[in-house]
């Protein structure tokens, strides 16, 4: 091979941004629900519906930073063993990301945990069902990586 191809990813590059969040489901069959959050105005995307979580910390696990995410943003203990991965989302740079950084989101499921969610100051919460993520997903009133998440996610929700 050519010493003057450049490799995919340029040294210089930075990593990508690693975010992990929780499809917490409720209730079964028709019963089923999902909770989403609105972020809190004045934050990047806000306004928007999103599923609970945060950025992975260094020294964190993908599980750690999502049991410390849902802790911090809805005061509920989750078992990491609870947390079971359910699907992933990709957002390059070129999208349009401030950070300038492509964006991995790793969605779980997590269907189990202690306490009852309580929205954030300037956040809040509704638990929806399949036709209420549905018209958030056409509405585009969650971030563009979520409607991707969403295909899967509905399966959540299916009977
Ligand atoms: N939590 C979450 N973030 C999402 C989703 N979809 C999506 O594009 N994002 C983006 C928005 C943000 O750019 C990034 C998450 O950053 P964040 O601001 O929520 O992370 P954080 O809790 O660590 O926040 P901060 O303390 O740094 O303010 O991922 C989603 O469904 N959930």
């Amino acid at each position: 091979m050519s010493s003057t191809l450049s490799p995919v990813v340029p040294a210089s590059a930075a990593l990508p941004l690693l975010v992990v969040a929780g499809a917490l489901v409720r209730g079964e069959s028709a019963e089923a629900r999902l909770l989403l959050q609105q972020r809190p105005l004045g934050k990047h995307h806000g306004g928007l519906w999103e599923f609970p979580g945060g950025k992975v910390e260094p020294g964190e696990t993908p599980a750690e930073a999502l049991v410390r995410e849902l802790a911090e943003e809805l005061g509920i203990a989750v078992d990491p063993a609870d947390c079971v991965p359910l699907t992933f989302a990709v957002r390059s740079a070129h999208e349009g990301l401030a950070a300038g950084r492509d964006l991995v989101l790793l969605l779980y499921r997590c269907a189990a945990w202690q306490g009852t969610p309580v929205a954030e100051p300037g956040a809040a919460l509704q638990w929806v069902d399949g036709a209420g993520l549905r018209a958030l997903a056409v509405e585009a009133t969650m971030p563009p990586l979520d409607i991707a998440l969403c295909i899967t996610a509905q399966k959540l929700l299916e009977a």
